[in-house]
């Protein structure tokens, strides 16, 4: 998963305004190759639509082979309500640009048989060969669509009942009364959205802050459905700076560094959009924890390897930047961030040594204590002095910090063998000045 922040909501939807756009032509729709489009409504997505109207008056973009399926409409709401998504979606975007009637989906609150509508419109969905980019929003509970707490992640599109804090947040269109509120509602499913090419995630303002960092930081979890996109291999969220202040500095260092380091003192931040390349589709630029996907980082005759499983933004980052492509001499050819990864100093974790590949590794150090049975009283001593239980056995991490040679190396037969490892041991420092 992609994390994208900008400084206000107005940029933020312009990324993904430009993104949409970029996406649209770059593909080249025609009437038997549509592209297939699915949409949010809210008042996140608001100022995108803007921005899309405004792309399509100046002649940026058309919508005649743009196919739409709007995610999520309340239960009981005629599409003529103002509050319907129908309504919404007629006033914020459709009236607007050239999409034919007949190139809009939306679901219908008040079918008679409502299953059969939700089975519909997966089929609709199913015959247009799938959605190829799926644009949402995250509630403050972190729904996805109106896929509420305790949904599914393999959820498919079907009747919901919304939960109070949807239903508080979105009173404030109903003249704020939660009795006008709708209690249930149709929607795409978590693995509906799943099944889509590419997800875009837009959320904005502090008070999405908290369910962002749910979303981002913590593990998938159908308490905060929005989290289910770091299962997905193409999906970005793009948020503000007020929503992203609940995460961790070092979610943002990262995700801004990636930027940063793919678009480079000469490049505008345009360079994270998606770019088409030669090979006729359209690729995208993705932000990955593995990094960034560009014709310019993947040269053609090089392979990069980008792992599709979840990876946590914040945790490893390293060694899955180490590129897996050779030259003619069979060199390894890295990037610029790989290279300024490998020039970094080799981290003094033997766990990580591993995975580095490298053979400049530090002395052998043993974590053999430089005496148990001192340490055996000390820790004694204290589990008595603060009243907690002890088997006397407990090695606290200071325990640790006297280091010594390993003295089972002078147990090893092989005389030669076993000078050398002595020899590269590290002395204890405290030894010499006892
Ligand atoms: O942007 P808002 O108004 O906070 O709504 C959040 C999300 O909730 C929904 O209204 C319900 O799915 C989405 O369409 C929207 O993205």
């Amino acid at each position: 998963m992609g994390l994208i922040i900008r400084d206000n909501a107005e940029s933020a939807s312009s990324y993904v305004a430009d993104y949409i756009v970029d996406r649209i032509t770059s593909f080249s729709p025609t009437q038997t190759r549509p592209f297939v489009l699915g949409l949010p409504t809210g008042s996140s997505p608001l100022g995108i639509y803007k921005s899309l109207v405004e792309k399509y008056k100046a002649g940026l973009v058309s919508f005649e082979n743009v196919i739409t399926f709007n995610m999520d409409e309340y239960i009981s709401l005629p599409p003529t309500h103002p509050q319907s998504y129908a309504s919404y979606m007629h006033d914020n975007f459709f009236s607007h640009v050239n999409i034919p009637p007949q190139n809009i989906n939306l679901l219908n609150g008040l079918a008679p048989d409502l299953a059969a509508e939700c089975s519909r419109y997966e089929s609709k969905i199913a015959a247009a060969d799938g959605i190829d980019l799926f644009l949402a929003g995250l509630g403050e509970d972190g729904h996805l669509a109106f896929n509420e707490p305790g949904s599914s992640l393999a959820s498919r599109t079907r009747v919901v009942t919304l939960a109070e804090d949807t239903i508080l947040a979105n009173s404030r269109f109903f003249d704020d009364d939660v009795d006008k509120v709708p209690r249930m509602a149709l929607t795409v499913g978590v693995k509906t959205v799943l099944e889509a090419k590419e997800v875009l995630m837009i959320v904005l303002g502090a008070r999405k802050a908290r369910a962002l960092k749910k979303c981002v930081e913590e593990g998938v979890s159908c308490m905060w459905t929005g989290s289910a996109l770091q299962m997905h291999e193409r999906a970005i969220v793009v948020c503000d700076e007020e929503a992203a202040g609940e995460l961790r500095w070092k979610t943002v260092k990262y995700f801004k560094s990636i930027e940063h380091r793919e678009s480079g003192p000469d490049h505008s931040p345009d360079q994270s959009l998606p770019i088409r390349n030669d090979l006729g589709a359209s690729q995208t630029n993705l932000k990955t924890a593995a990094g960034p996907l560009t014709p310019e980082s993947t040269p053609k005759a090089t392979a990069t390897h980008t792992s599709s499983s979840p990876i946590s933004p914040v945790a490893e980052t390293a060694p899955t930047l180490l590129t897996t492509s050779f030259d003619a001499d069979q060199s390894p050819v890295y990037t610029s961030l790989e290279k300024e990864i490998l020039a970094q100093p080799v981290p003094k974790s033997h766990g990580l040594l591993g995975l580095l590949g490298t053979s400049s590794f530090p002395p052998i150090e043993s974590a053999t204590r430089h005496s148990r049975e001192p340490s055996r009283a000390r820790s004694h001593s204290h589990s008595q002095s603060d009243g907690h239980a002890s088997d006397g056995d407990s090695e606290t991490e200071s325990e640790y910090i006297d280091l010594e040679p390993d003295r089972m190396a002078s147990r090893l037969s092989d005389a030669a063998f076993a000078a050398e490892a002595l020899r590269r041991l590290t002395p204890n420092p405290e030894e010499g000045r006892r």
